[in-house]
Formats: structure tokens, sequence, C-alpha cells
């Protein structure tokens, strides 16, 4: 049972009319989801705006509504809150619904453009590893110790993020590690959470659909930072440009790792391959089978973390190199005609680039490498042109295919991602708008001891195109289609 006085503890009210004395059901920001005695929070958001169905909350049950401008009428026996920031309220709120679950275990947010599904997996496995009982918040899955279930955002609503935690309190875990997406930070998903540290793992081009520049997207993501609180510890990455700007006006205890610059975790590259990684790390010898120079800072960022939150440094070592590629980054097989098969979730130019350079560094140059990609549709548009000239220039083949087109048309943005390519590059490419046609197309150009890429996808198990989901597994159908056409 919750008095509605008690779950408004922290939010920022600017009026009240009636009472806050009344008995709540359950919180929730989308009038459909409405029953009985419920409270109806207001959002105005990129599509519509809540503030629209207060009424049609009412009638279905709503005895409070929190909102940032109060209705014309007020109906007698509901309480009218009225915020400076509904958002802000909402998050606030949940915590105080679900009793402040991020203060019984140990949070680590994870922020960055590329990177943080990595470093949130990664330390999660490192962490079971070691024996205790831990959380994860990220873009393939939300656990709860062992349990898995599905998320459908990298970091969900304030509601969500507090109904897990809540979980993982019942369930006795000590360490969580989550997300913190530039979006969820900006529409206050992650406020009034309790975070025992942040980690910033590097910023690039990506979501300037959303925020309006690069520097308001900077920001975002350093205010995480900002609001860290003093016994926290921020750890980041100062090979970034901006890797120090996200330290400095931050309260917390400040640590830094680097592969080209002096900091308190650093690490030095001995050898990168199909096999793995061998770090020189800090002064010891460590090896990983994770490939690639991006997974070098991956590795400094669990090493700095897992340090800091008081392992052994030896254990850690020894945890790190029994530690599995995370699904759909750089997850790679070799088939039976010796053909190697990559799926990547690299759907960002800086991600497929380092993927691309990762591969080129790797590879003998002997053999093709032949890259399939496609782009998102309704998100950044300008992303499209760059993301189809790295291919092009970085790969000896590319097919251009649908990543998941949603509501727009797939021509139209392999269009605009041929843009991008750039005349001399032109006669390597192809495109074929069925991404399974492309990849067996792939397929049946490889040769023994080529490589394919595909990238953009990853782990994701589904296609969507004009709002419906299809089934859509990138690593299982080139599994298939290698097999099928074994030579
Ligand atoms: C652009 C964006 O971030 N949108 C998020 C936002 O929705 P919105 O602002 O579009 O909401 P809206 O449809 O305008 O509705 C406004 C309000 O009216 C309410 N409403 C609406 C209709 C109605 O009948 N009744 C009603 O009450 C809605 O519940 C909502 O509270 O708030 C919703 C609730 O929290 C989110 O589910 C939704 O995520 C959408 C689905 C989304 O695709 N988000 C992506 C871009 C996202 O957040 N991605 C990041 C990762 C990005 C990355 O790093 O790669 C993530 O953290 O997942
Ligand atoms: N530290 C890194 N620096 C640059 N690129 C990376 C790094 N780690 C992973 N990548 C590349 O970026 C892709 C996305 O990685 P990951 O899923 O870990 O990032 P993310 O930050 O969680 O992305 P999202 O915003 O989509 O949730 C990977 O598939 C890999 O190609
Ligand atoms: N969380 C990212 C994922 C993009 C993945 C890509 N496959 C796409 O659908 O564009 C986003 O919403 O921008
Ligand atoms: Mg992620």
């Amino acid at each position: 049972m919750k008095v509605l006085k008690d779950i408004l503890y922290k939010v920022n009210i600017n009026a009240v009319v009636g009472s806050t004395n009344s008995v709540v059901n359950k919180i929730e920001f989308d009038s459909r989801k409405i029953g009985d005695n419920d409270v109806f929070v207001a959002i105005s958001g990129t599509v519509t705006d809540g503030h629209k169905y207060i009424e049609k909350a009412i009638s279905d049950g709503a005895i409070a509504v929190i909102c940032e401008v109060l209705p014309d009428v007020l109906e007698d026996g509901v309480t009218y809150i009225e915020v400076t920031n509904s958002n802000s309220a909402l998050a606030y709120m949940a915590a105080n619904y679900y009793e402040q679950p991020s203060q019984n275990l140990k949070l680590v947010g994870v922020t960055g453009t590329n990177g943080k599904t990595t470093v949130t997996s990664l330390l999660y496995q490192l962490f079971k590893k070691a024996g205790y009982k831990v959380g994860l918040l990220s873009t393939v899955k939300i656990m709860v110790d062992d349990t898995t279930y599905k998320t459908s955002h990298t970091t969900p609503d304030s509601l969500t993020i507090n109904k897990y935690l809540k979980l993982m309190n019942e369930a006795g875990v000590e360490f969580c590690f989550m997300e913190a997406s530039s979006h969820g930070i900006h529409q206050n998903r992650t406020e009034g959470l309790y975070f025992t540290g942040g980690i910033f793992t590097n910023l690039s081009h990506d979501h300037l659909d959303y925020h309006h520049s690069f520097a308001e997207y900077r920001d975002v993501k350093k205010s995480f930072f900002d609001h860290l609180p003093k016994e926290a510890f921020a750890l980041s990455n100062i090979d970034d440009k901006n890797g120090l700007i996200m330290l400095q006006n931050t309260e917390a205890k400040k640590y830094t790792y680097a592969l080209k610059n002096y900091a308190d975790y650093r690490a030095q590259i001995l050898e990168n391959d199909f096999g793995g990684l061998l770090l020189k790390l800090n002064e010891t010898e460590l090896w990983t089978k994770l490939i690639g120079n991006f997974n070098a800072y991956n590795i400094l960022a669990i090493y700095g973390a897992a340090d800091i939150l008081g392992l052994e440094k030896e254990e850690i070592l020894r945890l790190i190199s029994e530690l599995d590629n995370v699904s759909g980054r750089f997850q790679y097989f070799i088939s039976d005609d010796r053909i190697t098969a990559i799926v990547d979730y690299a759907h960002t130019p800086d991600a497929l680039k380092n993927v691309l350079d990762t591969i080129n560094t790797i590879r003998s140059k002997n053999e093709e490498l032949i890259t399939v990609v496609g782009c998102g549709g309704d998100r950044d548009k300008t992303k499209r042109p760059k993301m189809a000239h790295i291919a092009s220039a970085l790969s000896t083949k590319v097919i251009f295919t649908s990543d998941n087109p949603r509501s727009e048309e797939p021509q139209a943005i392999i269009a605009d991602m041929e843009k991008g390519v750039e005349p001399q590059y032109f006669k390597k490419t192809l495109a074929i708008t069925d991404r399974k046609q492309a990849i067996k197309t792939a397929c049946q150009m490889a040769q023994p001891k080529d490589i394919i890429l595909i990238a953009g996808k990853g782990h994701e198990s589904y296609q969507e195109i004009n709002g419906q989901r299809f089934d859509f597994d990138d690593y299982k159908i080139v599994q298939e289609f290698l097999k099928q056409l074994q030579k």
C-alpha cells in the first residue's frame, strides 16, 4: 500500500490541488494502461503529449494526475500535482514506489556511443564468475542474477528500471551493471537512481536526429557524471578527446584508462589476431579471447571498474581470460569451407570503421572481405552516407541492404547510403534490398579463406518493416547459407 505523498518525496512540485493522503495502486505514464486508483504521469513526448490523455486516464480510474500544466477544468476527488518536469517526477516517484532499490545494491552505469553493451555484459560475466549475484540492464537483455528478461530499450523507462532493481534486491543481487543511453539520460530515465560508479567509453557520431548538435549530445553524456555523488567513482577513457570533459565537473572520485596516454589503468597491445588479444595491462600480461583494438579499451574499462569495486587484481586478470564474446559483438565462426563469418552490431560510422579496421589488421589481404550492411529507418539519416563510404573504402566488396527500415522505403535508405560512395569504389558495391538475399549472395560470392562481415543488427532477433517485426537472426542465417552452399 502506497500513499501519494510518500511517493512524491524529492519531486520538484510547483502546485498541489487536492489531497496527497490517498492510497494509490500503481504509477502509469501511458493512459492506455491506467486502472483503478492509479497515478497518471502526463509526459510531453516526441510524437504526442500525455497531457491530452488526462481526462481519459481519470475516466479509466486515475485518482491523481502529475502534469507540467494543470488542465483548465479540474475534477472533484482527483488530486492534481503540477511539476516542472514530468519525466524527472516519474523517475523519483518510481524510485520511491519501489523503495529505493538502487540503494540496496552497487549500481554502475556505463555511457558512451559504443561499447556500453560489451562493457556491461562483460562486467556481468566477470562478477558472476567471481561468485557474486549480479544484475544487468542492457540492450540485449535484462538479467536478474540467472533469470533472463526481454527488453525493448537500452535504458528502459524509470518505472521499468526500478521494477527490475527491486526484483534484484529480492534476489539478493549485490552488483548491477546498466547501460545509460543518451536518450535515457536526456529523458531522465536514470534520475533518482543511486549510482556507485559511472564509466565513459567514447563519444562519436550518433543520434544527431534526436540531439540537435554534437555538443548537446556530449553534454547529455556529461550530465550523467555531473550527477554522480561524491562517494561514487567516475572512470573515463582519456584517449577519447571528450574523456576528460566527462570528468570536468563531477564530484565523484576520478579514475582514467587509456592505451595512448598516461592513465590509472593503461595497456599496450602485444598481439592482436583471430585468436584473441594479448595485452600488457599496467605491468602484467593478459590474454583474452576478445578481438580487436576497441576491445582492449573495453577490457581496460572492466579491469578498472572491477579493481575499484574491490576485486583482487590477480583474480580479475584470471577471470578476464575466461570471458566469452558478447552476443552480436564481433561474434564469428569459420565454416567447413574455411569462410569466416562475423556478425557485429556496428550501426554507427565509428563502430563500423572500428570493426573493419580490426578485420583489416588481422587478415592476410589475399582474401576478399565482403561486407553486408544497411542503416535503420526513422533514425539519424546523416550517418547513412558515412557508413556507406566506410564500408566501401575498407572492404573489397560491399552489399548494401536493409537494416530495420521501419516506416521508411528501403530503397530510399539505400539510395541515401550510396550518396556516400566515392566513384572509384562504386564498382565494389551491390544493392540488394532483401537482407536475407543479400546475406545469401555474400555466401555465394565467398571463396575459402574469404571473410564475410554482416553489420548493423548484431544480436537482434527480428527485422522491423512497416511496424511489423519478422523473425530474423543474422548469425543463424549466415550459418545456414554457408552450410547449404558448401562447395
Ligand atoms: C524517441 C524516444 O526516445 N521515445 C521514447 C519516449 O516516447 P515518446 O516521447 O515518443 O512518447 P509519445 O508517443 O510522444 O507519447 C508521449 C506520452 O503520452 C503517452 N500516451 C500516448 C498515447 C496515449 O494514448 N496515451 C498516453 O498516455 C505516452 O505513454 C507518453 O508518456 O518515451 C517512451 C516511454 O519511455 C519510450 O518508449 C520511447 O522510446 C521509443 C520507443 C524509442 O524508440 N526510443 C529509442 C530511440 C531509444 O530510447 N533508444 C535508446 C538507445 C539509443 C542508443 O544508444 O542506441 C534506448 O535507451 O533504448
Ligand atoms: N569500446 C569500443 N569502441 C568503439 N567501438 C566499439 C567498442 N566496443 C564495441 N564497439 C563496436 O561497436 C558496436 C556496438 O557495441 P556495443 O553494443 O557494445 O555498444 P553500445 O554502446 O551498447 O551500443 P548501443 O548504443 O546500440 O546500445 C560493436 O558491435 C563493436 O563493433
Ligand atoms: N538502439 C539503436 C539501435 C540501432 C540498431 C539498428 N539495427 C537499427 O535498427 O537502426 C537505435 O535505436 O538507434
Ligand atoms: Mg547497447
